[in-house]
């Protein structure tokens, strides 16, 4: 029988004081043998999935590179489809294929300009894509393993619907503080520890001053 969801996999870096970017949007954080990591990763999934502010404030490419191996499927939460035509993910998208999950709420002019790219486009949910739904789409097209790159929105929203099975999270040795800075979780967060998945801690491997540690929830 077909699984109803694909597996999910959280990944991100994060400072010890548990953000994953400064308020002026720096959010490199991994060390290059922490990325070469991250890339090995990459290639062992079938998509990687980010959020809309994401795609705009990093412009990432979200391919892999810095190891040999396969490209996965991109994947942009986008309900509006507000992302830049200029963006490398579009830019890129004859060479890697790629996925805007919009919703109902997407303009008509944003519509036109992503059907102008050789992407598919998924519509879920009224107002913000639906991840249940989406999922369950893309599990439909085969796709099993989805690694959750972020940024703070999107992972929070896996983890309140608890639609995620590990996740791998390095703790780079950086304090960066700041109300305004970006959580690993943002949103609403959970009102009792109760409230929280559980998770075991499967492995830690350290890469000099940067922790990578692998939960597999509970
Ligand atoms: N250090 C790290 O590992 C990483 C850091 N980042 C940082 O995170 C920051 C961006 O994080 P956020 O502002 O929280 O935005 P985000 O990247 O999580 O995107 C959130 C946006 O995605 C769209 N969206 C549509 N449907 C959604 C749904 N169902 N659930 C959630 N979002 C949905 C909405 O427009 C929403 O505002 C950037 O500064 C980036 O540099 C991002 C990824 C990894
Ligand atoms: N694991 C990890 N460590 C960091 O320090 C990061 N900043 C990120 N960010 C994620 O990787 C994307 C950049 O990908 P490309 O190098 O452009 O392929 C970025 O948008 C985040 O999703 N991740």
């Amino acid at each position: 029988m077909e699984k109803s969801r694909p597996h999910v996999i959280l990944s991100g870096a994060i400072s010890v004081d548990g953000k994953i970017a400064t308020k002026t949007n720096d959010s490199k954080l991994s060390s290059q043998k922490d990325i070469q990591r991250l890339h090995k990763l990459r290639s062992s999934v079938d998509a990687i999935l980010i959020g809309k502010n994401t795609a705009s404030r990093d412009n990432p490419l979200l391919t892999v590179r810095h190891v040999k191996g396969k490209n996965p499927i991109r994947i942009v939460l986008d309900s509006k489809g507000t992302i830049s035509k200029t963006s490398k993910i579009l830019q890129s998208s004859n060479k890697v294929p790629t996925i805007i999950a919009i919703s109902k709420k997407i303009t008509k002019k944003n519509l036109e300009k992503l059907e102008k790219f050789p992407v598919e486009i998924i519509s879920t949910g009224n107002d913000s894509v639906n991840l249940k739904l989406l999922l369950k789409k893309l599990s439909k097209k085969k796709i099993k393993t989805i690694l959750v790159e972020g940024g703070g929105t999107v992972n929070w929203e896996f983890v309140k619907h608890n639609l995620f099975d590990e996740m791998i999270l390095t703790i780079s040795p950086y304090l960066l503080g700041g109300e305004d800075s970006i959580s690993y979780l943002r949103g609403t967060g959970f009102s009792r520890i109760s409230h929280s998945p559980n998770l075991r801690l499967k492995s830690v491997k350290r890469l000099k001053n940067h922790l990578v540690l692998h939960y597999v929830k509970l």
